[in-house]
């Protein structure tokens, strides 16, 4: 059969707190996740590269050897040969000093071509997987959420996690291995030079965590903000005709004047403590230069160590705190980066929309519809359906119609599995559809609502949405029989003009005519029509009265319906009001029975 383009209907999206502790229906959302564990699970996917971190990891050691090294060598030139004169060691000095820093930018270029190779393979990985399980994601979730802000999570939260894995990876090992070994060398050549040189450490511990307790605050509230601000670009951008016709563009511009502020106040702060530590390194370096400088001449005076010494402490003491400075700048782009991660892994953790253990699948259905008893809430404390009970038999078109907010879209809803109901059972064919695979359900189901949503590719394409390996002719024929292959064929590129994401550049009515077109290619058992309200123009509504009619021939169709004509045509009138189920029968009974539906006829 096909594979139905299965778009929510109309929904109130509930804006919902930074709530992590929040179920809702079967969907248990994951505690927030500590560090720790994000670190751990980044660390999962990085290790499928095993071979490659194990590369980079040794050109790592080398290049923080071979950087130990140099220092080393010009202590050593000074006491040996400058000392003595001796100018052919020196040359030959100057030779492997040459070569150290050959192989030392080898060895960088190296851990960095495979580093990134890793990283970009990682981020590869980690997009692929969000993206997959937002398309598993049930309705119920994307209507809780701004989309911007799930947009966010794809690109800005992974794009942070692929600038650390591109660079700070590296930088943090290597920071931490050349700190290791400065220290090791340096005890080696005077521990007491060293305790002066390490006087600072403690400060700078104590300084950087200062720093970093309140960075992370920031930039964990950076984040967020960022991810409303897009959220309410891509709401408005999307939004952007409803904002003009309102004539809010003010309020809209203040409202974002509002959010940007929260933003700049939280990314303020965040850059200005972070942008702190390399000033308190700086400081605490040339201290820590002054030190070793002062009682090192005063050691050499006494002859306890020699110049090359205090040389190659001034040079490792300037090398011993850039690891630290390296270390404390990359902890931020580290606390960011982890911070994104965990946003991106809360979606992925998030329970996908699952069949039951043992479902069946559903095979072609005839179309016997039953609600039995049928109640369900958005909400705890709503009763958005109440006790639903009809029939509808197999080919009969069944017309939905009520005030606003009575619960139509969501029998629609409950019908499509969308949703499931609290409580009662609906039933197709007699098989009860918790008990059936939803995908083999859907796919049975042809869609045609109000707001046509056309995908970027050409008309032919969009057709052939309603089935993917449809010959150009069963296309054409589906277009033909949704009355749409006139207007297509009078398009300078018929076929094959290119539309917007949006479908703009054809009218609403031939937006209307491609669904129909695009369910007609599917051939879909059972039929779901939200009745557009916006007004058309005659001559295309004609034409698609006349193509749903065709479509739904001997189909079991729900219509969510505002005109009178579709009404009246309806073997079957559901009634509801305020989620129950107020009247029901055709629409010679309901009128013949003088209530709500008679009233309602009247006035219009
Ligand atoms: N995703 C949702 N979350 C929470 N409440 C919702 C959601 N969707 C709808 N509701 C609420 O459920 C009730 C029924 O809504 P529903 O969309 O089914 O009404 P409707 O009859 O289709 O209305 P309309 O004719 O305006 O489309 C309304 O009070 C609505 O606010």
């Amino acid at each position: 059969m096909s594979n139905q383009l299965t778009r929510p209907f109309r929904y109130k999206r509930i804006p919902l707190p930074d709530s992590d502790t929040k179920t809702e229906g079967k969907i248990v959302k994951t505690k927030p996740k500590n560090w720790k564990s994000t670190i751990k699970r980044i660390w999962n996917y990085l290790a499928v590269h095993k071979k490659y971190i194990v590369l980079v990891i040794f050109m790592i050691f080398l290049s923080s050897a071979l950087s130990l090294l140099g220092p080393f060598l010009v202590g050593m030139a000074i006491d040996e040969f400058l000392v003595s004169h001796d100018v052919n060691g020196l040359f030959q000095l100057l030779i492997y000093l040459f070569l150290i820093y050959v192989f030392y930018s080898i060895s960088i270029w190296l851990q960095n071509f495979w580093m990134i190779g890793v990283a970009q393979k990682t981020i590869y990985a980690m997009r692929l997987q969000l993206f997959t399980r937002l398309q598993k994601l049930p309705i119920s979730y994307l209507d809780k959420r701004q989309h911007g802000e799930l947009m966010s999570r794809l690109t800005n939260d992974i794009e942070n996690v692929s600038t650390t894995l591109n660079s700070s990876v590296i930088q943090i090992i290597s920071s931490i291995l050349t700190f290791i070994g400065i220290i090791v060398v340096m005890v080696w050549l005077s521990p007491i030079l060293t305790v002066i040189t390490l006087v600072v450490v403690p400060l700078m511990v104590f300084g950087m965590k200062w720093i970093t307790r309140r960075t992370s605050l920031f930039f964990k509230e950076q984040q967020k903000h960022l991810g409303e601000v897009n959220g309410y670009i891509e709401e408005t951008i999307s939004g952007q005709r409803i904002v003009k016709a309102f004539s809010k563009e003010e309020y809209v511009v203040h409202a974002f004047k509002g959010k940007s502020e929260r933003l700049r106040g939280a990314g303020f702060w965040a850059q200005t403590y972070s942008g702190f530590i390399p000033k308190l390194m700086n400081v605490l370096n040339n201290m820590s230069f002054a030190f070793i400088a002062g009682i090192g001449g005063i050691l050499a005076f006494n002859n306890l160590i020699t110049i090359g010494v205090i040389v190659i402490f001034a040079e490792y003491s300037r090398q011993f705190t850039r690891p630290l400075n390296d270390l404390a700048n990359q902890f931020n782009t580290l606390l960011s980066a982890v911070a994104g991660a965990e946003r991106v892994f809360e979606v992925i953790d998030e329970e996908e929309e699952r069949d039951k253990v043992n479902a069946r699948e559903l095979s072609e259905i005839k179309g016997d519809v039953s609600f039995e008893n049928v109640s369900f809430s958005y909400e705890d404390d709503q009763n958005t359906i109440s006790n639903v009970s009809f029939k509808v038999n197999e080919g009969e078109t069944v017309a939905l119609v009520g005030p606003t907010g009575a619960g139509k879209t969501t029998i629609i809803n409950l019908l499509s599995k969308f949703y499931e109901p609290v409580s009662g059972a609906i039933t197709v064919d007699g098989h009860d559809i918790t008990e059936v695979k939803i995908g083999s359900l859907r796919q049975q189901l042809g869609f045609v609502l109000q707001d046509t949503h056309l995908f970027q590719g050409s008309i032919r394409e969009n057709i052939r949405y309603g089935r993917l390996d449809a010959s150009d002719e069963e296309v054409e024929e589906a277009a033909k029989q949704a009355n749409a292959h006139s207007f297509i064929t009078s398009l300078s590129n018929g076929y094959e003009t290119v539309l917007d994401q949006d479908g703009s550049g054809i009218s609403q009515g031939q937006k209307q005519l491609l669904s129909i077109a695009r369910v007609m290619l599917a051939n879909p058992s059972m039929l779901i029509l939200d009745e557009a309200t916006s007004s058309i123009d005659t001559i295309t509504e004609i034409k698609i009265q006349e193509a749903l009619r065709r479509l739904m021939k001997g189909k079991t169709s729900f219509v969510i319906a505002h005109r009178l004509n579709t009404i009246k045509e309806a073997n079957q009138i559901i009634v509801l009001k305020e989620g129950k189920l107020f009247e029901k029968g055709s629409h010679d009974q309901l009128i013949s029975e003088r209530g709500y539906y008679y009233d309602m006829c009247s006035r219009s």
